[in-house]
């Protein structure tokens, strides 16, 4: 039987632990268990965990086995190789396909009915495979999509417009990665278009300011691992707020990676679209409205990821 308090994180590189750690501190969960690879890794980040708990909600974290993640009701995903600086996330497709491969069939292997979430690079494509080697229903394996480039762009768009990021509403979709989209069209703030807005600021909405936003969340990755050789704070606030639409069932719309059946007419991938999650998972894939630049641009996304999905030794 699933218990709806504990979850998995399989992974406890950089983005692994710091997901642990926005996760103990959100107080989602009662049991955390960590694997990797290297056990004394996710032996030690137990411990050091642990050592905050007395400041933190009442849980139990501990490096376990495969046998540990049976019950869980959310499995995080993150063991796999990171970029080095100048690589692309679709580089890394070779190794953590071969990771994947290791990993899901032990998941598989006990049984596990709970939610299987991807966040290993390149997240869109491993998705897909995850979905293929778990024997999930498609509704049940989700990647974190981009959830992360959403945030980036509602942060840097908040600051060009200067109101409060979490006014704004705004999407990246498509691949988490170089061929991601902006959905202009319906980028708005508390409802008011974003010409509407920037009209009542006193400003203009400039298409070549808008441009640059965008041309930042795409690259911010790259920016960010030229200086500190890894990203891992933002993607972790964006996992821990993907666990908690599942853990309240929420029915919470979120950009996350999901597996495609027909939705803007693309099928046999997975790919970043709004969707409603809740506590079973993907509830529902949302089909928002694209002008025409914008779903020439999602056709383009999803025909690179297809190539490479169709291409994937499943
Ligand atoms: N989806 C997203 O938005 C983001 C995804 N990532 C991705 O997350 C992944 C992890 O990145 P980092 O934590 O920085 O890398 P890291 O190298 O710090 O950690 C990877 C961990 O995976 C473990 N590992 C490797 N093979 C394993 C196996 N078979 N079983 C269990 N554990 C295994 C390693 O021992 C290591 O502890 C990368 O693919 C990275 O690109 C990173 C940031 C954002
Ligand atoms: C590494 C990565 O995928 C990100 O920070 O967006």
């Amino acid at each position: 039987m699933l218990n709806p308090r504990k979850v998995a994180v399989i992974g406890c590189g950089f983005v692994g632990a710091s997901i642990a750690f926005a996760l103990m501190q959100r107080g989602l969960f009662s049991e955390m268990v960590l694997l990797d690879v290297d056990q004394a890794k996710a032996e030690g980040e137990a411990m050091d965990l642990s050592d905050g708990l007395p400041y933190a909600a009442s849980m139990d974290i501990y490096a376990g086995t495969y046998d540990d993640v049976t019950d869980c009701a959310l499995i995080v995903l993150t063991a796999g190789v990171n970029q080095k600086p100048g690589e692309t996330r679709l580089d890394l497709i070779s190794r953590n396909i071969q990771i994947l491969q290791s990993i899901v069939p032990q998941i598989r292997a006990r049984k596990f009915d709970g939610i299987l979430l991807v966040v290993t690079n390149p997240v869109d494509v491993l998705t897909y495979a995850a979905w293929r080697l778990s024997g999930l229903p498609a509704q049940r394996v989700i990647g974190s999509g981009t959830v992360l480039d959403t945030a980036r762009l509602k942060q840097l768009l908040g600051q060009h417009l200067q109101v409060d990021s979490r006014n704004v509403h705004a999407f990246i979709i498509g691949e988490h990665g170089d061929s991601e989209l902006a959905v202009w069209s319906g980028s708005n703030v508390s409802g008011l278009n974003l010409d509407d807005f920037c009209r009542l600021r006193g400003m203009q909405n400039d298409p070549a300011a808008m441009q640059a936003l965008y041309e930042t969340v795409r690259n911010s990755a790259y920016e960010i691992i030229r200086r500190k050789g890894a990203t891992y704070y933002g993607i972790a606030m964006a996992v821990s707020r993907i666990a908690e639409c599942i853990v309240k069932d929420e029915h919470a719309v979120l950009p996350v990676s999901v597996v495609l059946h027909g939705e803007y007419g693309l099928e046999e991938l997975s790919l970043s679209i709004p969707a409603i999650l809740g506590s079973n998972g993907v509830e529902q894939v949302l089909e928002i409205p694209l002008n025409s630049s914008e779903r020439m641009a999602l056709t383009n996304s999803a025909g690179q990821l297809r190539d490479i999905v169709q291409r994937l030794p499943l």
